[in-house]
């Protein structure tokens, strides 16, 4: 298998963290493309119905990793989910979890209309770092970081620094 030419970014952490703003923000920086798996799923059909109890569809990880396998072996990739323990761990040079002030992603979740247990899981979900220790767990830590991501100027700099990484990247690194 040929060595990819440019890096594959994940970009995890709990709903509201500021995943897909952050994404497509790297993306325009850096001009690898912005992967959203929910949407994907959607577009795709690639999940197992719709569930009722948490309000989305029921993913199908098998059809995911299909889907995504060639554009991953070519690499330039910036997935964007909240979950990362299905992905195959050679698909990535560098894992990013999005981290964010309890009271902050309250309010961010609270305006995107959550209430009631999908909002108190997903608060529950970030005080737990739960995204963090699924990384930690997933790929090797010296490729997972952590980032705070509460404010526009932290996403700013979050932007910048994975740019500049992404810019001084190799695939001799690997
Ligand atoms: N760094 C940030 N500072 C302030 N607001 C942000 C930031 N990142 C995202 N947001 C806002 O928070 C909400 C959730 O962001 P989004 O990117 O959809 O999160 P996710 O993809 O993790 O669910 C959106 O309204 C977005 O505009």
């Amino acid at each position: 298998m040929a060595a990819r030419s440019r890096p594959n970014i994940l970009v995890t952490g709990t709903p509201g963290t500021g995943k897909s703003t952050f994404s497509a923000a790297l993306s325009e920086a850096t001009n690898l493309r912005h992967i959203n798996i929910g949407e994907l799923v959607k577009e795709k059909n690639l999940h197992d119905g719709w569930d009722d109890d948490f309000n989305c569809y029921i993913i199908n990880e098998d059809l995911v990793c299909d889907e995504l396998e060639d554009m991953m072996e070519e690499g330039g990739n910036i997935v964007d989910y909240h979950g990362c323990d299905f992905f195959p761990e050679r698909w990535f040079d560098r894992v990013v979890v999005l981290q964010t002030e309890n009271s902050v992603l309250f309010d961010r979740l609270s305006r995107r209309g959550y209430t009631g247990s999908k909002l108190s899981n997903n608060i529950e979900c970030e005080i737990f770092q739960v995204l963090l220790e699924e990384a930690k767990e997933s790929y090797r830590e010296d490729i997972v970081v952590a980032l705070k991501n509460d404010t526009v100027d932290e996403m700013n700099t979050n932007v910048a620094t994975l740019a500049d990484w992404t810019s001084s990247w190799s695939p001799m690194l690997t």
